[in-house]
């Protein structure tokens, strides 16, 4: 039996629009993908409208009316986040990153060699990112494997989706948090891959299981050589395995990575390497592409530093960059230049980077990732132009869209599945509501309570707003008030696959 949704509909379009459409009837199919939206259904076509799809006599039809103040929209997508630093979120920013790793973060990571603690602090960071709005999410786990299998299994079984990835590092850590070699570091990334692939499948024969293997070379220092060489190898071995790794976060990190991996220590480039390839190689992002590790299906968090010979090898490459502003800022980064990433054509997503940064809501991210871009245009030696790019300029509400839902999306290889709310997508949705009765004022609105005012005393439900605003404008402002001042109060229902997976009225 179909699934409708009946109200308003906000989804990205493109990086510059969105639509905000507020009578929308949206079809939900049994195997969870979006059969088909109709626009502009007014209350008094409703029957008409499910007349035509031939749905209008059934009595046990399935519709879900939202209320004013509520609106659909995709999932958010966290294209970077560490499951097991989230008992660190909120200590420990005195430091910034090659401190912080070995005062906080390595000795928190080192606790999941405890299967019972990552079992009970991934169902809580698990349930805690879905409840956020998370719709897909891409988890760094730790060096241990069933520690890792751990964290894929609670995914699994809480209908998130998700890449989950088992960190490599056998070098530059401290001796109670590392792997012996190259060969146990690669063996167990095996047996991880072979694990997620063998849990049972939760999605439509033609479409990627919910939950999928990720390589997870943490960041190039942490790995020899010969380990970076071997995931090289066993990336191309496997076209499709998606990677995730850090680059170019922190001044200090780029410094020291070019000392242990001079251009002259990388394998040679075969002779069919660009010219992008060959004007990176002492860069930070050419130890990545000396060993096959960048490509189409990469995701590289912060991206912060960047040259621009970096940014071109990228774009070659078809890499992505998860931005992570709330973790740049929280560690003294610096501000990625989103902007100028964007105007080159490189995929962009927003990632938490819990616990560098210190929420697991990608509202917080696209909060800072406004702030950051206004960071940017401040600083930026001359004015931008007329042009209509990105670059030096404070990136607009679509953009912010974007960039937390299909951006992400596109980034980790899902761009023509999630994302969007359109027919053929899988329906990964929240119901979102800005009503005060939520319990979150900060995103309190005169207009909409001026409604719900007339609705109470019996009065007709049509706009009334009080600053002349068609009801497009009303619901980009509510989409705008969600953004800035929403939180996990306002995220009511979160469906994943067409799955009620969490939000604020879920219950297990
Ligand atoms: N933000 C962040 N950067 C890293 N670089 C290497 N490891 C990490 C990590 O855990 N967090
Ligand atoms: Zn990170």
């Amino acid at each position: 039996m179909p699934r409708l949704f009946y109200g308003a509909l906000v989804t990205p379009t493109s990086r510059k629009e969105y639509l905000a459409l507020p009578h929308s009837l949206l079809c939900v199919s049994d195997a969870g993908q979006i059969a088909w939206v109709a626009n502009n259904v007014l209350p008094s076509d409703l029957q008409n409208e499910l007349a035509r799809h031939g749905l209008s006599d059934d009595p046990n039809l399935d519709l879900v009316e939202l209320k004013t103040g509520e609106f659909l929209m995709p999932g958010f997508i966290d294209t970077h986040t560490h499951a097991p630093q989230m008992p660190n979120v909120g200590s420990g920013q005195q430091y910034e990153l090659l401190d912080w790793l070995q005062e906080v973060t390595f000795p928190m990571e080192a606790r999941f060699s405890d299967p019972g603690f990552a079992r009970t602090t991934y169902e809580t960071v698990v349930r805690r990112s879905i409840d956020c709005g998370t719709t897909t999410c891409c988890y760094y786990g730790t060096v241990h494997l069933e520690a890792t299998k751990l964290l894929a299994d609670i995914v699994h079984s809480r209908g998130q989706r998700a890449f989950v990835g088992k960190c490599n590092m056998n070098r530059e850590s401290p001796t109670y948090y590392i792997e012996p070699s190259t060969e146990e570091s690669i063996s167990a990334t095996r047996s991880l891959i072979e694990h997620i692939r063998s849990l049972p499948a939760s999605c439509p024969p033609d479409s990627p299981p919910l939950v999928q293997p990720v390589l997870t070379p943490r960041f190039a220092i942490s790995c020899t050589s010969d380990l970076l060489s071997s995931l090289g190898d066993l990336a191309r071995s496997d076209p499709t395995l998606t990677i995730q790794t850090h680059i170019s976060e922190n001044a200090s990190e780029i410094a020291y990575t070019k000392v242990l991996f001079p251009p002259e220590s990388l394998p040679p480039l075969p002779p069919s390497a660009g010219e992008a390839s060959r004007k990176a190689r002492d860069t930070y992002a050419g130890v990545y592409d000396a060993y096959g590790l960048l490509r189409h299906n990469t995701i590289l968090a912060h991206g912060v530093h960047l040259e621009d010979v970096e940014i071109e090898v990228i774009k070659a490459q078809g890499a992505g960059v998860s931005h992570c502003p709330t973790s740049n800022f929280n560690l003294s980064s610096g501000c990625a230049k989103v902007g100028a990433l964007l105007d080159k054509g490189i995929k962009v997503g927003l990632g938490t980077d819990v616990s560098g940064g210190f929420s697991p809501s990608i509202l917080r991210t696209v909060q800072d990732a406004s702030i950051c871009s206004k960071v940017v245009a401040m600083s930026a030696p001359s004015k931008p132009d007329d042009s209509d790019g990105f670059t030096n300029r404070q990136l607009p509400v679509a953009t912010l869209l974007h960039l937390a839902t299909l951006g992400g999306a596109e980034v980790c290889g899902l761009g023509s599945r999630v994302g969007q709310l359109a027919p053929g997508r899988a329906f990964d949705a929240l119901v979102v509501s800005i009503r005060t009765d939520v319990g979150n004022p900060a995103v309190w609105s005169a207009d909409l309570d001026a409604r719900l005012d007339v609705a109470a005393s019996g009065g007709e439900l049509g706009y009334e707003g009080g600053r002349g605003q068609t009801e497009t404008e009303e619901l980009e402002g509510m989409l705008e008030r969600f953004l800035f001042c929403g939180d996990d109060r306002n995220v009511r229902r979160v469906y994943v696959q067409g799955r009620l997976v969490g939000g604020k009225e879920y219950t297990m």
